[in-house]
């Protein structure tokens, strides 16, 4: 078995969904958390000066995607088929599309609002709800497609971890992220409640994202 390390801040972020792959794989692996402090030590060694990086065998791997995939193929959470694969990755680039769509809110939780966005209700309600809606629409189209529950018919996989995390810092910020969206909701919970996934929720840090 390599060794390996995953480096991040000790928040979720872009480094909870590699965690959770380790967990439902229920590999061991080194979960280094750096404070901002050690971070910026580091930066300049890692491949991009961002985080999270994970290391095999001593050997660095950047970006996040990139990262949980690798993870996801291994141990196998990143679809059942070739074809099946494509559009799980299809669906990861879609959620970083919606990522980015909604940076205006995020960033201003964050505290560094983006110039003209300091007013966080307007990012929520115009940008936000939109995102969300059209998003969502997405998700209750691949729901439907099959019975696994999942997006795809293999079961969960590396996007739907990313997606129900990422939920879980937006329903913190704003309790009604769901409303008007009780299948979402419904799996929301339903990722959250795969055993091995819901034992490493009780376990970890607890952090607002
Ligand atoms: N596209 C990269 C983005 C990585 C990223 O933005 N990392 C942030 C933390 S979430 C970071 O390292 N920020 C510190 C910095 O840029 O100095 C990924 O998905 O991994």
């Amino acid at each position: 078995m390599p060794s390996y390390k995953l480096y991040y801040f000790e928040g979720r972020g872009l480094g909870e969904a590699s965690r959770q792959l380790f967990a439902l794989a229920d590999v061991s692996f080194e979960d280094v958390r750096l404070t901002m402090e050690k971070f910026m030590e580091l930066k300049s060694t890692l491949p991009y000066g961002q985080m999270p990086v994970l290391e095999v065998d001593g050997v660095q791997i950047p970006q996040s995607v990139a990262i949980a995939r690798f993870l996801a193929k291994k141990f196998g959470f990143a679809g059942k088929t070739e074809v099946e694969q494509a559009i799980v990755d299809g669906i990861c680039d879609q959620w970083k599309d919606f990522y980015a769509e909604i940076r205006p809110y995020c960033y201003g939780k964050f505290g560094i609002c983006p110039p003209g966005w300091e007013d966080l209700e307007k990012a929520k309600t115009e940008v936000l709800i939109p995102a969300r809606d059209k998003f969502f629409g997405f998700l209750k189209n691949l729901l439907n497609k099959n019975k696994s529950g999942f997006l795809v018919e293999g079961g969960v996989t590396y996007a739907d971890l990313f997606i129900v995390d990422n939920m879980t810092s937006l329903v913190g910020w704003f309790s009604g992220y769901f409303e008007g969206h009780p299948e979402i909701e419904a799996y929301y919970k339903r990722v959250q409640d795969i055993p091995k996934l819901k034992a490493w929720l009780t376990k970890r840090p607890n952090t607002p994202f």
